[in-house]
């Protein structure tokens, strides 16, 4: 069964319309780049899978089920913004996230923070912005979910770095999920990605494997997103 499923998927804002009968799917042990310009509704989309949103018309489901409750258990979302409780420390992070999710592996984000040097006794409001985004998204990915939806997850990051944290991506996801990637830095991320959504002005333009693009268009994805893009 598809991961997300999304059908005639249409959300507007008052006169706005964000999304516009978006149709697609995608399948489990699939890493896929959400691409678009500024705009082009890849939060809105990110938004109504994680039932922060509700559409307009048409319909979205996880793992079968729509948006809600029950989903929240399969979804493990980073948003845009930063939206952890500052005051904690790392390991105040570690007890709250243990004690909200039952799939959380603890071991495995103790792991990582230790493996970028991030003491635990540190508090959040005493972090770096990119350090704050790696602890946030390391905290999303040791979740064992269905369905990740990392929103702009290496903006903050420094190049070196995002190395790391896209290797931690790809090896720590569970081959039954699927991870989907909302980014403006596709030549970071298209080394990891197995597939790739274009959308524009809320419509999907394209949804094709990398290695399609690759193979039969020879070029990188970076490269046909500036091609089809083009101001
Ligand atoms: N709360 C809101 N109220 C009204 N319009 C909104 C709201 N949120 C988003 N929009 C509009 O919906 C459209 C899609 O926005 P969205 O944030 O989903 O785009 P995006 O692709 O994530 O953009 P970016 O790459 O700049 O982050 C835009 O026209 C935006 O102005």
């Amino acid at each position: 069964m598809a991961v997300l499923t999304c059908n005639q998927l249409t959300k507007q804002y008052g006169h706005v319309t964000a999304l516009d009968g978006l149709s697609f799917s995608i399948e489990p042990g699939r890493i896929v780049g959400l691409l678009g310009p500024n705009g082009s509704g890849k939060t809105t989309l990110i938004k109504l899978a994680n039932g922060l949103l509700t559409p307009t018309s048409g319909s979205l489901s996880i793992c079968g089920v729509a948006p809600g409750r029950e989903s929240h258990a399969l979804v493990s979302y980073l948003p845009e913004r930063t939206a952890i409780p500052t005051w904690m420390s790392a390991a105040q992070l570690l007890d709250f996230y243990q004690d909200f999710y039952k799939d959380f592996r603890r071991e495995a984000a103790e792991e990582m923070l230790a493996h970028l040097n991030i003491p635990a006794r540190l508090r959040i409001k005493q972090m770096s912005k990119g350090t704050r985004e790696k602890v946030q998204l390391i905290m999303v990915m040791s979740r064992a979910a269905k369905l990740y939806l990392l929103d702009e997850p290496i903006g903050g990051v420094d190049p070196a770095t995002r190395d790391y944290i896209l290797s931690t991506i790809i090896s720590n996801y569970n081959p039954e999920a699927a991870v989907v990637i909302s980014t403006h830095l596709i030549a970071d991320v298209e080394k990891v990605l197995d597939e790739v959504l274009f959308i524009n002005q809320g419509h999907l333009v394209l949804q094709s494997s990398v290695d399609e693009i690759r193979e039969e268009k020879g070029m990188s994805v970076d490269a046909l997103f500036r091609e089809v893009f083009k101001c």
